[in-house]
């Protein structure tokens, strides 16, 4: 799936908190969403998601299907994009996977019954699956397969988040997007859910707080600062020394992987001056 950006702002509380944010994440890959805390990466993952329409601007979203009917916009060799509010609810349940930062389940379901919420969209008038091979699938790719028959409510945060992974995957959504995945994983988990989701060739974008995963793993990355787009590109030309200290105000130096070639940004102190977090 395509996915542009064209001018996206909006108020929460009455207040911007995004504003003119022009973007186009390349399709089919990962493309890592930074940024301080408040800069504003959950709504616009929201806002790309469907599930907050922006107050200026428009998210589009395009592909190869034949019904263009009510697109606006002409995309790249035949696409047709639309603001993806526009979409159907049932059609954006199918097509767009949103992976919420701290999702929780009170009800008493067992990891199985939780990945399967993810087929709702698939669901048949009689309620059967229409690929009845998914869950166990997106259990697998989750590296949860060992839960499955585990009551959901007794996981520690890692497996739940691997959980939460394993129903946005069952989605097999054109569009995946991903807030904080690597939250509560441990080290290897964090390393293999993102090899995954690059290998996937599915258009994603996740937010994502540690640089170094972003640097190893992503395609192409957005870095926002107090609700504006501060940078985009490719980690090795935005993850600079400077654009560091200017969003996080944290002084670093950007090293080479002697065995990747990308970017590896090793922290130094803080700026005296900042305060962490506060967008400046
Ligand atoms: N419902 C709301 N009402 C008013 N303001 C809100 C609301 N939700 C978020 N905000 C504000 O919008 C700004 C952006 O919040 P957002 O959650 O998008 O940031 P973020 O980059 O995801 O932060 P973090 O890294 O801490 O998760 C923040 O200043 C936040 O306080």
């Amino acid at each position: 799936m395509e996915l542009t950006l064209t001018g996206v702002g909006t108020r929460l509380g009455g207040r911007w908190v995004l504003d003119g944010i022009d973007a186009t994440p390349p399709a089919g890959h990962l493309t890592g969403l930074l940024g301080p805390n408040g800069a504003g990466k959950t709504t616009l993952l929201r806002l790309i998601a469907g599930l907050l329409t922006p107050e200026c601007g428009a998210v589009l979203v395009a592909d190869r299907s034949a019904d263009p009917a009510g697109a606006v916009a002409s995309g790249t060799g035949g696409t047709t994009a639309r603001p993806v509010d526009s979409l159907t609810r049932r059609a954006r349940a199918r097509r767009i996977a949103l992976l919420e930062q701290e999702s929780t389940s009170a009800v008493p379901l067992t990891v199985r019954e939780v990945v399967a919420l993810g087929r709702i969209p698939y669901r048949t008038l009689w309620g059967a699956d229409s690929d009845d091979g998914a869950v166990d699938r997106a259990l697998g790719h989750a590296n949860a397969a060992h839960l499955a028959d585990r009551p959901w409510s007794q996981l520690s945060g890692g497996e739940q988040q691997r959980v939460h992974i394993a129903r946005a995957l069952a989605q097999e959504p054109e569009l995946l997007l991903l807030d904080e995945p690597t939250n509560h994983l441990d080290v290897s988990a964090q390393l293999s859910l993102l090899a995954f989701v690059r290998d996937l060739g599915t258009t994603s974008v996740a937010a994502l707080h540690d640089l170094n995963l972003a640097a190893a793993f992503c395609e192409h990355v957005l870095v926002l600062s107090a609700g504006r787009l501060a940078a985009a590109g490719h980690p090795r030309d935005v993850l600079r020394p400077e654009l560091v200290r200017e969003v996080y105000g944290v002084d670093c130096d950007v090293l080479t992987h002697p065995r990747t070639g990308r970017p590896v940004i090793a922290f130094a102190e803080p700026l005296p001056t900042t305060a962490p977090g506060v967008p400046r």
